[in-house]
């Protein structure tokens, strides 16, 4: 590790390593030392730290949900020197495993204690650089993208962020179209103003006119109070409206006058009211398709469709699944300590083969269920839901798609063999002992083999 890491030490050292604070200091390390773990907290507050070494005696009265607090507080590097005692405590053991990186029973060497925290800093930074790199990659309205595509439509949010014509977004459910949307409204000279989103998909058709244009009191029944519409809510902003393909026929003439007027009545008033508003239609339907077969207004369609964003499917952006499979376990994973640390191989293997059928809500949604479901350090495929099978529209090199023929046939063999080891290496055509090292190559548990 080079150069001097930053250190805080939770607990008293006097009775425990007195020299170990001066120790480090005299080696370089930048260290803050709280004798409580309220003291803890407080720094950790204040001040960011790459590592922390936690002091836990079994003399004191052991407070295991002040030492969760004070270990959740940061992000930092935990290491824990604990009493052997300790080592007996099963919520001591589920704290060490879910928030350190590494723990010593006590005592230790100062030497052994500064070795451990050395490569507790070296993995801080190494986390901390990838996720730098990965940062890189993040628009500022945190729109993560690398492919081609992505960095395409960055740029053409910021063109379209800059003038005030409607645009158009497109795309399968879930590829981003609402933060798209968004992301403009943010850029824009409207950033000050409101941003309202309309479902037009979701409203029922009778509360359809009142919902986008307001109604006066007593103006049909059950109008007990005047209600302000979202378009004129969206006054001086942004209007987007989400599915915009699902708008009636009839309420897509209304729409039309106030894209051509800017005016809208609320039902029951005859007051025309000048409405300041831009807008934004999505949709994840062919809207062409519908002008065709009559669904859709044309007029409407070429009014909204002045500028236009398409966004692409995630399977069509395989560089993409990775860095935002990151991105979303570091949100996740950081609004909780725990002791999963990332993907495994596998993991992020079959996340390439996957369709994504629901884009990038499916892929925050399994990366949420693995952080649940995970069990180890690192995320594997049935944690995501994701099955071992291959894909088909998975890319491979020759020596994956060996690797996974291969894989493919150990498992079947044993499964045909009900898990007889000898049954199916004859199957296979391999001894034994061959059988036995692709069984651990491929990470098959031996413990359903039956030899
Ligand atoms: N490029 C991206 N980077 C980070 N998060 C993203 C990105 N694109 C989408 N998301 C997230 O994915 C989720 C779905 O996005 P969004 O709601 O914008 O999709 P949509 O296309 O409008 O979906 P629908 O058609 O179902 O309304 C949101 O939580 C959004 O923040």
């Amino acid at each position: 590790m080079d150069g001097n890491g930053t250190l805080l030490i939770a607990g008293e050292t006097n009775e425990l390593s007195p020299s170990l604070p001066s120790y480090l200091r005299g080696n370089g390390w930048i260290v803050d030392h709280a004798k409580s773990l309220k003291d803890a907290i407080d720094i950790l507050k204040e001040k960011s730290h790459e590592t922390g070494l936690i002091l836990i005696d079994d003399g004191q009265d052991i407070n295991v949900p002040d030492i969760e607090k004070c270990l959740e507080e940061s992000s930092l590097s935990w290491m824990a020197l604990i009493h052997p005692n300790l080592l007996d405590n099963a919520s001591i053991l589920q704290l060490l495993r879910k928030h350190c990186y590494a723990y010593h029973v006590l005592p230790g060497s100062d030497e052994q204690v500064e070795c451990i925290l050395r490569h507790a800093c070296a993995m801080r930074r190494l986390h901390e650089l990838q996720k730098k790199n990965d940062a890189t990659l993040i628009d500022d309205y945190e729109m993560v993208g690398t492919t081609a595509s992505m960095k395409q439509l960055f740029d053409t949010i910021r063109r379209v962020a800059a003038v005030d014509a409607p645009v158009f977004i497109s795309g399968e459910s879930g590829t981003g179209k609402e933060l798209a949307a968004h992301a403009i409204h943010e850029r824009s000279q409207r950033r000050d103003g409101p941003f309202i989103a309309v479902n037009c998909g979701a409203l029922p058709s009778n509360l359809i006119q009142s919902e986008l244009f307001g109604h006066e009191k007593g103006a049909f029944t059950g109008a007990s109070q005047r209600k302000i519409g979202k378009v004129e809510a969206a006054q001086g902003g942004t209007l987007f409206l989400d599915e915009i393909g699902d708008l009636p026929l009839e309420m897509q003439v209304n729409l039309l006058r106030f894209l051509e007027d800017h005016q809208i009545q609320r039902i029951g008033s005859t007051k025309e009211i000048v409405v300041d508003v831009r807008i934004l239609a999505a949709t994840h339907v062919d809207l062409e398709k519908a002008v065709k077969e009559g669904r859709f207004r044309e007029d409407l369609y070429h009014r909204l469709n002045v500028l236009q964003i398409f966004l692409p499917p995630l399977r069509e952006r395989q560089e993409d699944i990775e860095v935002l499979a990151r991105f979303f376990f570091d949100k996740f994973a950081n609004e909780k300590a725990c002791q999963v640390k990332g993907f495994s191989q596998e993991a992020l293997r079959l996340m390439q083969c996957h369709s994504w059928p629901g884009n990038i809500r499916e892929l925050i949604n399994r990366v949420r269920r693995a952080l649940v479901m995970c069990e180890t350090r690192l995320i594997k495929p049935e944690d995501l839901g994701l099955e071992r099978r291959q894909s088909s529209r998975c890319i491979m090199t020759l020596e994956q798609a060996r690797d996974h023929a291969e894989y493919e046939a150990l498992v079947s063999a044993l499964g045909r063999n009900r898990y007889k080891i000898q049954n199916a290496a004859r199957d296979l055509g391999v001894s034994r002992v061959t059988l036995y090292r692709l069984m651990e190559k491929h990470h098959i548990h031996r413990e359903v083999a039956v030899v």
